[in-house]
């Protein structure tokens, strides 16, 4: 039933106005899967390779789809992504386009769960999900490679950890969202929004912690359960391998400075979650970094392990980090980004579940999330690109109640 019969790629565009990759899966039995590949900006060096849309468009009509069409099952993940892979034929599929490739995976698993009548997180993750929802970190002021003139630190991110359910906890954020906007401008600081919707004020980045623990306060007196703060510092684009330092507007920190930087600002502001708080080579600072603060936050490795078991398994063996990015469009396929959640747990390091800063109306990563159940997803506050994903998940903890 689940046997591909077709799939077709096209170019759409994503919510930076650039082209990204679409793929639509259709099964003998008329199941059909859409899947649109995201695309970052902040990427790290080990990502597997996008490569122009058109391209990796040409690529996956000529090496993956003779393979897939009439030959796998779209409701055996592991089969599709193994033949996506075989297609390849190299690492870091450069051959046919990490985006050919994650877009084909995802609309094969959506027309795989179509086919069998359930909803993707379930077809994903089985009869037992579905009970437990991921506290969605929302991006309220942001910076680095994501808007011009703002913060160093990319991403100040809110994190609900005391919601009831995840409905409270998606409009949470949104309220933190709004607060930021109320005092910036009590605050006469104009400004507009980055990449992925969050408020990009040219202010330094003490004067942003400033604002966003006094936005995170006023929303937990407003909504009555605990509200907390996170960073995504992307340590990678602060770094500079030539001094080696990290280069912020008004400091340069070495990365003994800069571990203690980190340590100190978790203790001032309660921090419950850091992401690339050092460069993406430096699993020795992580490790003395996680090691300092582990038992109070989560460390989280993105640039550093690009959702690949590989590079997750140094990090374990080094203790570095305690919990890792998932990002499927950074390793090619859903079957390595559930490998790598899979190693996590394992390991006891959390999984946070990851939109990326160019995106689409997409929304299997909430699916995933759920599927996993990972306890935090990063996809934005606000935003159509972004709420299609809280918004799923509102939708799915509603079908399943
Ligand atoms: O660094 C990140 O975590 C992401 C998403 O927030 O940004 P980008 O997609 O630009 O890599
Ligand atoms: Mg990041």
């Amino acid at each position: 039933m689940t046997l591909i019969t077709d799939v077709r790629l096209r170019r759409i565009l994503d919510s930076r106005g650039n082209p990204t990759v679409e793929a639509d899966v259709v099964t003998e039995s008329g199941g059909f899967g859409r899947g649109a590949a995201p695309s970052g900006a902040s990427t790290g060096e080990y990502e597997a390779v996008e490569r122009p849309p058109s391209e990796a468009i040409a690529a996956a009509r000529e090496h993956a789809v003779p393979r897939l069409v009439g030959e796998a099952y779209a409701g055996n993940q592991r089969e599709v992504d193994s033949i996506l892979r075989a297609a390849d034929g190299t690492d870091d599929f450069s051959e046919i386009g990490a985006n050919s490739a994650v877009a084909i995976s995802m609309a094969a698993a959506k027309a795989g769960a179509d086919v069998l009548g359930a909803p993707l997180f379930q077809h994903l993750g089985g009869a037992f999900r579905g009970e437990n929802f991921p506290i969605p970190l929302g991006n309220v002021v942001g910076g680095g490679e994501h808007a011009a003139d703002a913060t160093d630190i990319q991403e100040f991110l809110v994190a609900p950890v005391g919601a009831p359910n995840v409905e409270d906890a998606v409009f949470a954020n949104a309220a933190a969202h709004a607060a930021v906007a109320d005092l910036l401008e009590e605050r006469d600081v104009p400004c507009g929004k980055g990449d992925e919707g969050a408020w990009a004020p040219s202010i330094d980045d003490s004067e942003a912690f400033e604002i966003v623990d006094e936005a995170v306060s006023r929303v937990e007196d407003e909504v009555g359960f605990e509200v907390k703060f996170g960073l995504d510092v992307a340590g990678a684009e602060l770094y500079d391998a030539d001094s080696g330092a990290y280069e912020y507007s008004d400091t340069s920190r070495d990365t003994d400075e800069q571990i203690e930087y980190i340590a100190d600002l978790v203790s001032e502001y309660d921090l419950v979650y850091v992401e690339d708080p050092l460069d993406e080579n430096d699993y020795e600072a992580f490790a003395e970094l996680t090691d300092e603060v582990g038992d109070r936050t989560l460390i989280c490795g993105d640039d550093l392990f690009v959702t690949n078991t590989d590079r997750l398994s140094d990090g374990i063996e080094q203790g570095a980090a305690n919990s890792i990015l998932i990002k499927p469009n950074q390793i090619g396929t859903l079957t390595d980004a559930f490998d790598a959640i899979e190693l996590a747990t394992e390991n006891g390091y959390d999984s946070v579940i990851s939109h990326r800063s160019g995106e689409t109306e997409d929304a299997t990563i909430a699916h995933l999330a759920v599927a996993t159940d990972a306890p935090y997803i990063k996809t934005g506050a606000v935003g159509g690109e972004r709420t299609a994903k809280l918004n799923e998940l509102i939708r799915i903890a509603d079908d399943a109640t």
